[in-house]
């Protein structure tokens, strides 16, 4: 079982709250598919602390890590995942991509448009029904 934390940064733009998404890249697992970023969790390390590391690698900015949504497991052809959510707020830094091909600032409404990872669905789901 892969443990992987994702973050699930809200902004409110134009009184709309927009959630931040990136594109995976070819060359990655699930090409091209879209999702909320993070990464797999590293032995002795919180989901907290994973989830702080991994966005300052892969975006170069400070999050916040607040409540936690609910957790999806899902069985791809390469193995199974559980997947951590967590609702974020940046504290700090701008959006410099180092692994991502892309990234939007979707709104809730349009969320269901982006073409996510198959694990994402239900983290979609969750954000809509609140
Ligand atoms: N970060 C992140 N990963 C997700 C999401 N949804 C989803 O199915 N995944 C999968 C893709 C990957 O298989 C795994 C996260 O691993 P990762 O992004 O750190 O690693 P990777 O696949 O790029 O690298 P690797 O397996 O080749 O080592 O979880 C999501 O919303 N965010």
């Amino acid at each position: 079982m892969i443990e992987v934390t994702c973050a699930v940064i809200e902004k409110i733009l134009n009184e709309t709250s927009c959630f931040l998404v990136c594109q995976r890249s070819e060359n990655m697992r699930l090409p091209l598919k879209w999702e909320f970023p993070g990464g797999k969790l590293e032995p002795g390390e919180t989901k907290e602390d994973c989830l702080t590391r991994e966005i300052n690698e892969e975006l170069g900015i400070k999050i916040e890590v607040n409540d936690p949504l609910t957790p999806v497991t899902h069985q791809y052809n390469f193995g199974k995942i559980t997947l951590f959510p967590f609702l974020c707020t940046i504290k700090s830094g701008q959006i410099k991509l180092t692994e991502h091909i892309n990234y939007v600032w979707q709104p809730i409404s349009l969320l269901t448009e982006l073409d996510f990872a198959p694990a994402d669905l239900p983290i979609v789901q969750e954000l809509k029904n609140r």
